[in-house]
């Protein structure tokens, strides 16, 4: 394919990613797979090329441009080499017309501007749209950090959490024997700093509530030495049944999981009432905190989808606040920085509980924010979170 007709496809891709970011279709990956699925012709270095084309769009604007054209119009004030490919060529873009506009690169859509907690600055938002370096967490039950980093040349230790390494750019850990004998996982170290946050014990009983395909779970095993009773819940199945798998890679056992059912949740968890030294609450989100890594996710919030996720973190924290047990933590996080999914959400839900109260975890570097904290991409280096170590009152 000649530069223009990648361009050109670029545009076409585009219109079909805006349109489903718009009417909740497929996302950008399946519709790039889709479209070169019929297009034999395209090699692997014009699939590579309009690939990047079209990310290159994706992150640069967060408000999703009126259409494909105007993307790559947009494109065209940072990268001038593009302008000549509007060429009118046969499979080439038409020609710039006199006056017409490109999209203005921003980095969010601009509704969402007050949306964020009230710590979270500019440059906070700017580095939501850039790229994520890869982390991975040792098992410190397995090895220590210090042989991680032998074993892998120019990796770097994480600046705040004593787990965490920084990979090198493209390096592939799961070609690497310390990843298939389960010495580390790929985790961000934002993650692990909640973790952290959460101080596991051995000898207790720690609930993870949203355990997902169990990151944090594996986490909390590990920082436990597998010396403390761990009940994983979520009530995605298939998220929940990948967790088995990856904890056996990593030799751990004895993780017990439960599937809940969505609104009966707490009849399935009444055996733990008041029974959690620790309760862990990963709660979905919006995921604003993520952007670096789904930067797509920015043309799909709504208000709507912002209000649904408000109100299951709000239901969560309902049915987990009594496995809670005296004295024991409750640990709530979000990997967004929006102030309605954190600080708010947190705020409301010490007003309604007077039998917890928030408890400083300053050593852990985050921003203090509202009765909790927050890590951003600027300042720690890390994905976005909003996190608030809670103790119930004995
Ligand atoms: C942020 S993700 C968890 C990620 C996971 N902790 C990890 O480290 O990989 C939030 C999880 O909450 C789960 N979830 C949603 N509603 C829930 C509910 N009512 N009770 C328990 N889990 C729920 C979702 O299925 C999702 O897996």
């Amino acid at each position: 394919m000649l530069p223009a007709a990648r361009l050109q496809a670029a545009i076409e891709l585009l219109d079909e990613i805006i349109a489903a970011a718009r009417d909740g279709g497929a996302a950008a990956d399946t519709l790039i797979q889709r479209y070169f699925r019929t297009r034999r012709y395209a090699g692997s270095k014009d699939r590579r090329a309009v690939r990047d084309l079209v990310y290159r769009a994706i992150r640069g604007f967060g408000e999703a441009p009126a259409s494909g054209r105007a993307a790559m119009i947009g494109l065209t004030a940072e990268d001038p080499e593009l302008l000549p490919l509007f060429d009118g060529s046969p499979h080439g873009p038409e020609p710039i017309g006199e006056g017409e506009a490109g999209a203005s690169a921003t980095p969010l859509p601009a509704w969402l501007r007050t949306r964020f907690a009230s710590t979270v600055d500019d440059t906070d938002i700017a580095s939501l749209s850039g790229r994520a370096p890869l982390d991975i967490r040792v098992n410190l039950s397995r090895t220590t950090r210090e042989e991680v980093l032998a074993a892998i040349p120019d990796a770097e230790p994480g600046r705040l959490s004593a787990s965490s390494v920084r990979l090198p750019d493209g390096f592939r850990i799961e070609d690497h024997a310390l990843w298939h004998e389960g010495h580390v996982d790929i985790q961000d170290e934002g993650s692990q700093l909640l973790v952290d946050a959460a101080d596991p014990r051995a000898g207790t009983t720690i609930v993870d509530l949203c355990a997902g395909a169990g990151g944090k779970t594996l986490a909390l095993w590990d920082r436990t030495g597998g010396k403390a009773r761990i009940v994983a819940c979520d009530t995605d199945r298939a998220r929940l049944s990948r967790l088995a798998p990856r904890a056996a890679r990593s030799g751990f056992t004895d993780i017990e999981t439960r599937l809940l059912d969505p609104g009966k949740e707490a009849a399935a968890l009444g055996d733990l009432d008041r029974g959690a030294d620790l309760l862990f609450v990963d709660a979905p989100c919006s995921g604003t905190g993520t952007w670096r890594r789904n930067p797509e996710a920015r043309w799909r919030l709504t208000d709507k989808r912002i209000a649904g996720f408000v109100a299951a973190q709000h239901h969560i924290l309902e049915f987990a606040a009594p496995l809670v047990a005296p004295g024991g933590i409750l640990l709530y996080a979000v990997c967004s920085l929006l102030a309605a999914e954190g600080e708010d959400q947190i705020a409301n839900f010490l007003t309604s509980r007077s039998d917890f109260r928030k408890v400083d975890c300053d050593t852990i570097g985050g921003v203090a924010s509202g009765q909790g904290y927050l890590l951003t991409p600027a300042r720690h280096g890390t994905d976005g979170f909003f996190f608030a170590r809670l103790e119930r009152s004995c």
